[in-house]
């Protein structure tokens, strides 16, 4: 019996992070949706056999009174914005000034809210938003609900993973529907939506919304890790069992920022989810040092944001 209930624990999770984190589906829906009533029925019979990090137990059972606040490690910053070319120009130019020749990395921007994971021995333990970026709240119950987001890693490390939590565009679309037959008043944007439905303090609410992320950095020093690249922290998320998006781009220069940045200026409305930018980055941890932060902003990044 128990050595079932952990056969259904190593299936379900592996179906379960190829369809949610890798969108790459191993088993029909009906035969994943048998597999998880089945481990169902048997935690009900024997509940000494409930796990923590059991793929039934994502959506808590209370209604919060409220939600803590969570102190954020290292501050959640903001990034500076670039508007045009000649924008991008003077970004790369500072940076130069400071770094010499660097690498770039560019990544979509979601247009959802920011996140803080933090795992401890690979297991999830709390999740919060961004807050004032101090200071944020915390939401572990509403982000254990989100199936992109891992219960346990595939190593024992703790660590700290930050990304962006967003709506789908098709989930929108059906929420607002579904509100409007309801006679509820509709949300703006799939960016509402998603900050709607963490703030919900039934976890019950937000299960049901069809929520999902991309992670794209560590918290703290990514040189903590063993890493000497933003590059590579993302490929080591990837590794972990997150979700990061796999649009991102190395570029050698300003120039293919700015190439890959015309590419997506069409592109995007062919995307399942909004962007709002594209987020460049130096790449290089030691490059990023010798940079460092303005009081809000790493000194080593920069939005740029599409024309509304
Ligand atoms: C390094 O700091 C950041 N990195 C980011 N990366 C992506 N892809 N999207 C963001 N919204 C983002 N925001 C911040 C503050």
């Amino acid at each position: 019996l128990e050595q079932r209930v952990k056969e259904l624990h190593k299936l379900l999770n592996e179906y379960g992070h190829a369809y949610y984190v890798l969108d790459n589906p191993l088993v029909p829906d009906s035969e994943y949706d048998a597999l998880i009533n089945e481990l169902i029925e048997l935690e009900e019979r024997h509940p000494d056999l409930i796990m923590p990090d059991s793929p039934t137990q994502r959506v808590g059972g209370d209604i919060l009174p409220g939600f803590s606040k969570v102190v954020h490690d290292t501050p959640m910053l903001s990034l500076s914005n670039a508007f045009n070319e000649e924008d991008l120009r003077e970004f790369d130019r500072r940076v130069r000034a400071d770094a010499g020749d660097v690498t770039y990395v560019c990544e979509l921007k979601i247009d959802g809210l920011a996140i803080s994971l933090k795992y401890e021995n690979g297991r999830f333990k709390q999740g919060s938003t961004r807050g004032d970026g101090t200071v944020g709240e915390d939401i572990t119950a509403n982000l254990r609900t989100i199936r992109a987001i891992p219960l346990k890693l595939s190593e024992d490390v703790t660590i700290e993973a930050r990304g962006e939590a967003y709506m789908p565009k098709k989930s929108f679309m059906k929420l607002n529907e579904h509100r409007e037959e309801e006679g509820l008043d509709v949300f703006a944007n799939p960016r509402n939506a998603a900050a709607g439905s963490l703030r919900q303090l039934d976890p019950k609410i937000a299960a049901k919304r069809n929520l999902s992320v991309f992670m794209y950095g560590v918290g703290g020093d990514g040189a903590a890790y063993g890493l000497d690249a933003h590059s590579e922290a993302l490929d080591y998320l990837d590794r972990l069992g997150f979700r990061t998006n796999p649009e991102r781009r190395r570029c050698k220069d300003i120039d293919e920022v700015i190439a890959y940045i015309e590419s997506w200026q069409d592109r995007r409305q062919d995307l399942s989810y909004e962007i709002d930018g594209i987020v460049i980055k130096v790449d290089s941890f030691s490059r990023q040092d010798d940079l460092g932060f303005t009081a809000k902003s790493p000194r080593w990044a920069t939005a740029y944001k599409f024309p509304a």
